[in-house]
């Protein structure tokens, strides 16, 4: 019943579940997961994500709301009783919008009720299907009706009419705290057949609490890199379905247990977890849960709890706190080598920052200082263009190619300035015992410009003992004397050149110079300016 109500065209539904749910990562909303429930009631929740949007046929609303399935539906996401606050509240003839055809379209109720104003007809027709303009693809709006016949039917006239009207030019539409493309809705639903269509939030009508942020390093393994070794871990989480990581550098870690005087392993807590009882050795090599350094004679599983989770407390204050950066992820600047940001430069510059081997004072002038492996971690998360997803990005960049800043960009595409959250980030240390959060694990050194990203950080608990800045490395060459801002100092010519960042060396340019320029300008970032021209 539930299915035939909500899912007039199970053929679709079962597609976009599928597809848009894999290969569309930044879509997560709602009615997404509507949809999902659509396809199962049962299979709620799914890694804990929870359905935004259900959309129902108006005259099917009592029937609905009365049937076994719904009720189910309520107590799955509730976790309550059958009457939770009374209900929703009936559908009035001002919420009732008319249906456009016979099957639902899930394309155009998703680039209509995703909330960022990003969804616009043309995001509707570029991103979520790369087939969608081909009649003949199977990406096609409505395939359930796709019977191959060609385009000099009426119908398929008709259909390919009404998908140019929708490629009319960008529009932006404010963003709202509800659905801002509320307007474009209606717009697309109307003149489509007189059947009502009711469109609601889950949250709105059952009042569904929001699971804690839970992380899990999922597998972790050696990379070796220019600056030395790392361990990448991969992480999943319960808020979205990237995939973040960490890059934790502690090469120390390959020399056997650490002594009590010695800074403790920097080791993901969950994935040296046991996960289940009949896991095996092998299961928990192949994830990454061992010790030492892997190899076919060295095959030791770590053996929870494990020495890296003991308390700091009793260790030398003359030992610095771990060195880390949050880095987001940026495509253009890390793998295409673009000038435009200093992004693949600054992973590039974190790793051998914190690759530094690190000097020791001794207490005794007869003894020679001591040097320890350099530690610490990068937090790679998957907020491309500082959240507004690359498609918006590579958008910005023609626009800032018409002369706006990075900033005026992201406004004029009708995103914020910077659109990232640092949770998950703040999550993933916890739980490589970093930030000493309720007194447990170590406080952090963090590298970064951006002041926000400390605050972010503080106020998830974190203790930020340092603020490490990032000078960009043409800056650095053009002035000698910034490189007094840069701890752990090595000079250029000491530098290992990262062999991922295309091109190597430093990124320079114009383009780099008004990003860098707004950065301080525009967003507070803590960087002194370098200015060709000091009267500009
Ligand atoms: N929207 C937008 N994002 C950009 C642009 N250039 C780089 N980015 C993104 O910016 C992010 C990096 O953030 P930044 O603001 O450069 O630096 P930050 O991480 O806040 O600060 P630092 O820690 O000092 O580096 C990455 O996700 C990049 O993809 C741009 O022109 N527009």
């Amino acid at each position: 019943m539930l299915k035939r109500v909500l899912n007039p065209s199970p053929k679709l539904g079962l597609h976009l579940s599928s597809q848009l749910i894999s290969t569309h990562g930044h879509l997560d909303t709602v009615w997404l997961w509507g949809f999902q429930i659509v396809q199962n009631a049962t299979c709620l929740p799914r890694r804990s994500e929870q359905p935004d949007l259900l959309v129902i046929a108006a005259d099917m609303w009592d029937e609905w709301f009365e049937c076994e399935e719904a009720s189910t539906l309520r107590r799955s996401l509730t976790g309550a009783g059958e009457k939770v606050g009374g209900g929703p509240t009936r559908p009035t003839a001002k919420t009732i919008l008319p249906r456009r055809d016979a099957a639902l379209d899930p394309l155009l109720i998703a680039a209509a009720t995703a909330s960022g104003p990003h969804v616009t007809r043309n995001h509707y027709q570029h991103d979520f299907f790369p087939g969608v303009m081909l009649p003949q693809s199977e990406g096609s709006w409505d395939w359930t009706k796709f019977t191959g016949q060609d385009v000099s039917t009426k119908s398929e006239r008709m259909r390919l009419t009404r998908i140019r009207n929708l490629s009319a030019p960008l529009k932006i539409y404010p963003r709202t705290k509800k659905s801002a493309a509320l307007p474009l809705l209606k717009r697309l639903m109307s003149g489509f057949g007189s059947r009502p269509l009711l469109f609601r939030r889950l949250p709105d009508l059952f009042p569904i609490p929001s699971p804690a942020l839970q992380v899990k390093c999922m597998a972790r393994t050696r990379i070796p890199t220019p600056h030395g070794p790392v361990f990448l871990h991969i992480y999943h989480n319960n808020r979205d379905s990237k995939e973040h990581m960490a890059i934790v550098v502690d090469p120390a870690q390959f020399s056997g247990p650490p002594s009590p005087e010695s800074p403790p392993h920097i080791r993901s807590q969950s994935l040296d977890s046991v996960w289940s009882g009949d896991e095996t050795e092998m299961d928990r090599i192949t994830r990454g849960a061992y010790v030492g350094r892997l190899s076919p004679a060295s095959q030791q599983s770590s053996k929870p709890p494990i020495d890296s989770h003991r308390p700091t407390t009793g260790l030398s204050d003359s030992i610095p706190s771990p060195l880390i950066r949050i880095h987001s992820e940026c495509f253009t600047g890390e793998t295409v080598g673009s000038m435009r940001c200093d992004c693949g430069e600054q992973l590039d510059e974190a790793i051998r920052l914190i690759s530094q081997p690190i000097s020791i004072p001794s207490s005794s002038p007869v003894t020679p200082p001591k040097t320890i492996p350099g530690r610490g971690a990068v937090i790679y998360l998957r907020q491309e263009g500082r959240g507004i997803g690359l498609l918006s990005k590579i958008r910005a960049y023609n626009l800032q190619d018409l002369g706006h800043d990075t900033v005026t960009a992201n406004l004029m595409l009708g995103h914020q300035a910077d659109e990232r959250g640092y949770e998950i980030a703040c999550a993933i240390l916890r739980d490589l015992g970093l930030g000493n959060s309720d007194g447990v694990g170590e406080s952090v050194r963090v590298l970064t410009n951006n002041p926000d990203k400390v605050e972010a950080l503080e106020k998830e608990g974190l203790r930020v003992v340092e603020r490490v800045p990032m000078i960009p490395r043409s800056w650095k060459a053009r002035d000698p004397q910034l490189l007094d801002h840069v701890a752990p100092l090595q000079t250029d010519d000491a530098r290992v050149a990262g062999a991922t960042l295309i091109g190597g060396g430093a990124v320079h340019g114009e383009d780099l110079d008004k990003y860098l320029r707004t950065k301080v300008l525009r967003m507070g970032h803590i960087l002194p300016l370098w200015l060709d021209n000091p009267e500009q």
